[in-house]
């Protein structure tokens, strides 16, 4: 804590040394000035005015308030307890360098330093449903035309005038960029449009797209496109959209939905003032009159002009030649261009712009602020590079079970977010119903995406960015997705008994989870043949793939991603020899105890239950 940066700390100690044996009366200087961080309990005050804890209690106390050595105060209270030992309080707000990121969407402005400012916009869709259509239907159509064979290049971000308002579009490619934002804790956009073909429906990235819209808490608008072509059918794609829970405003619920031609551009406008019009709810308004922060839409390395950022200003006004720190990479802005490639010197909240001078390309996501002077950003740039390498050395779980058991004990939890992969939609569908039931001393389950199949790339993204845990039911991830997950600290929990995965989770509710043992995959082979023997049953020639196969393992067949078979590995061998362990890249033939049904292509999961050390 900040308090006990205080540097009158050694005081205590040689006081407390003194405090051992006699001392002549001595007088105490009591201070005129305190300086504080964050809060303070009545022990900490009694410390720094140099006073004894009781008479800020007996205070309080004729003051009608009852406290404790460990009371915490408020700095209404600091102010009065001050004022009565005649010392002035003073508070100061450190952010440490590790909350910046976090802190930028939490600084709050005064409600007088806002003005309003353009709603950031992603369109999202399934593959050819026509956004980038829609995209340039819109540039086409709201930028002049003469700025409009400006855009030459591709910089990830938009802004047109729509009925003289400005509003941002960002144009970045795929969800994944849109959820490794907000993985990084960068929330930037306002709304989502979600486009749909009327002549194709609900597709899977459609339905991705609103798990992604809904996991953010971003309002959704919904573009019907391509009503010109004869197939249309939009009744269709709202009743679609209904059963994800996006309920059409003409059907009592609250998203619009509006029929559009991206190709004609019919219906492009209404889009667009409906758009406004969700955007006017928001009421959405920042700070332009302050050191600038943002987040990184895109970044690459270009050859000639070197680390080359496309940021989106979220607070603040950036101005050409500011020093700025994004992730771990700073520099001075030396040139600003807006998306029509022009040379501008400022750029206000809303405001894409694409920067040159930093000294390393940051990631999307990363979130840039600007500061008074150079040598503070080069400091905190080497600070957080220091951090980061840090941390990836100690790269541990974003959020596993027991790290969630832990924060509800601790009471900072009230939703825990899980991500259901099962078989069979009957098993996806009781399980989320299940674990939405789960209630506990307040806490609740938030599903936010139950869906059929092996677990993605996409799984882990959306998971990541949710804090979410990933529920595999009957499913075993592939060795490349294990790692995936792995690396973004990303928690897969693989059961095949109902209860028992509910059991888990209530047990992590309670903030009680302790497991005994914890099933830990030791490795995975790929069968590459088949052998029939009688008596002995089915055998098969295995290459072990990743970790390693011990004889007294338990074992998983695996087809396509589905579990087949669970149970014990009959034998193991390696020319003709039994053997107690197979290891990556070598071949082996297994057999499974009372399991004849191994094909070629099957993966064999080895695994085995570990105890657990900790709670
Ligand atoms: N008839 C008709 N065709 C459209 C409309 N909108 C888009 N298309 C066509 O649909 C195809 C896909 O459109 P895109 O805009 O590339 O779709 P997208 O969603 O950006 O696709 P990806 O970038 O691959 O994800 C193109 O051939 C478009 O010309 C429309 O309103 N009407």
């Amino acid at each position: 804590m900040a308090y006990n940066k205080q540097k009158k700390k050694p005081n205590r100690n040689r006081n407390q040394r003194n405090n051992n044996r006699p001392q002549p009366a001595k007088k105490v200087e009591y201070p005129k000035e305190i300086t504080y961080h964050d809060t303070l309990t009545v022990g900490q005050l009694a410390e720094l005015l140099k006073r004894n804890s009781s008479d800020i209690i007996k205070f309080l106390f004729m003051m009608g308030n009852m406290s404790t050595i460990n009371t915490v105060l408020s700095d209404d209270d600091i102010e009065l307890i001050c004022m009565e030992f005649h010392c002035e309080p003073h508070k100061e707000i450190i952010i440490e360098e590790d909350d910046i990121e976090e802190q930028l969407g939490h600084i709050e402005d005064k409600e007088e330093n806002l003005v309003p400012r353009p709603p950031v916009v992603t369109i999202m869709g399934h593959v050819d449903h026509g956004k980038t259509t829609l995209l340039d239907t819109i540039r086409k159509t709201n930028v002049t035309g003469e700025e409009f064979g400006g855009i030459t290049q591709h910089i990830g971000a938009y802004q047109v005038n729509v009925n003289g308002r400005k509003v941002t579009f960002l144009d970045t490619p795929g969800h994944e960029a849109f959820t490794s934002m907000r993985a990084r804790g960068a929330q930037v956009t306002d709304i989502v449009i979600i486009v749909v073909a009327a002549d194709d429906g609900v597709m899977p990235q459609t339905k991705e797209a609103v798990d992604h819209a809904k996991a953010a808490g971003v309002p959704i608008v919904v573009a019907v496109n391509k009503m010109d072509k004869p197939g249309a059918n939009p009744d269709r794609i709202m009743s679609e959209m209904a059963e994800l829970g996006i309920m059409p405003e003409e059907w009592g619920g609250d998203t619009i939905f509006t029929k559009i031609s991206a190709k004609t551009g019919e219906g492009v406008p209404e889009l667009l003032e409906t758009m406004l019009l969700v955007a006017d709810m928001q009421e959405l308004k920042a700070n332009p009159n302050c050191l600038s922060s943002g987040t990184v839409i895109e970044a690459k390395l270009d050859k000639g002009r070197g680390p080359v950022a496309t940021l989106l200003v979220q607070r603040g006004t950036l101005h050409a030649g500011d020093s700025i720190v994004v992730g771990s990479s700073f520099g001075r802005v030396r040139k600003m261009t807006n998306d029509r490639m022009q040379e501008i010197k400022h750029a206000e909240p809303s405001c894409p712009v694409e920067i040159i001078g930093l000294n390393d390309v940051p990631r999307a996501g990363d979130v840039f602020m600007a500061y008074a002077n150079y040598k503070k950003a080069q400091e905190i740039a080497n600070q957080r590079l220091e951090k980061q390498i840090e941390k990836e050395r100690n790269q541990t779980s974003a959020m596993s079970l027991e790290d969630l058991a832990k924060k509800v004990e601790e009471g900072d939890l009230q939703e825990i977010n899980v991500l259901i992969k099962a078989d069979v939609q009957g098993s996806a569908e009781a399980l989320k119903a299940s674990m939405e039931k789960l209630d506990v001393d307040t806490v609740r389950v938030n599903v936010i995406r139950s869906t059929v199949g092996t677990i993605s790339e996409s799984d882990i993204m959306l998971a990541m960015a949710s804090n979410a845990i990933i529920y595999g039911f009957n499913i075993r991830p592939s060795a490349a997705i294990r790692k995936k997950a792995e690396e973004e600290g990303v928690q897969i929990r693989l059961h095949n008994i109902i209860y028992k995965a509910l059991e888990e989770l209530e047990s992590a509710m309670k903030g009680m989870l302790a497991p005994v043992y914890e099933e830990v995959v030791i490795g995975q082979a790929e069968v590459r043949q088949i052998y029939k023997v009688s008596k002995v049953g089915t055998i098969a020639g295995c290459m072990v793939t990743d970790g390693c196969v011990r004889r007294d393992c338990k074992v998983r067949l695996i087809r396509d991603g589905i579990v087949q078979y669970e149970g014990k590995l009959g034998s193991l061998r390696r020319f003709e020899n039994d053997v107690k362990e197979v290891t990556n890249g070598f071949e082996c033939g297994m057999t499974i105890e009372n399991y004849n049904d191994i094909k070629v292509d099957d993966i064999i999961e080895a695994y085995e239950d570990q105890e657990v050390q900790e709670a």
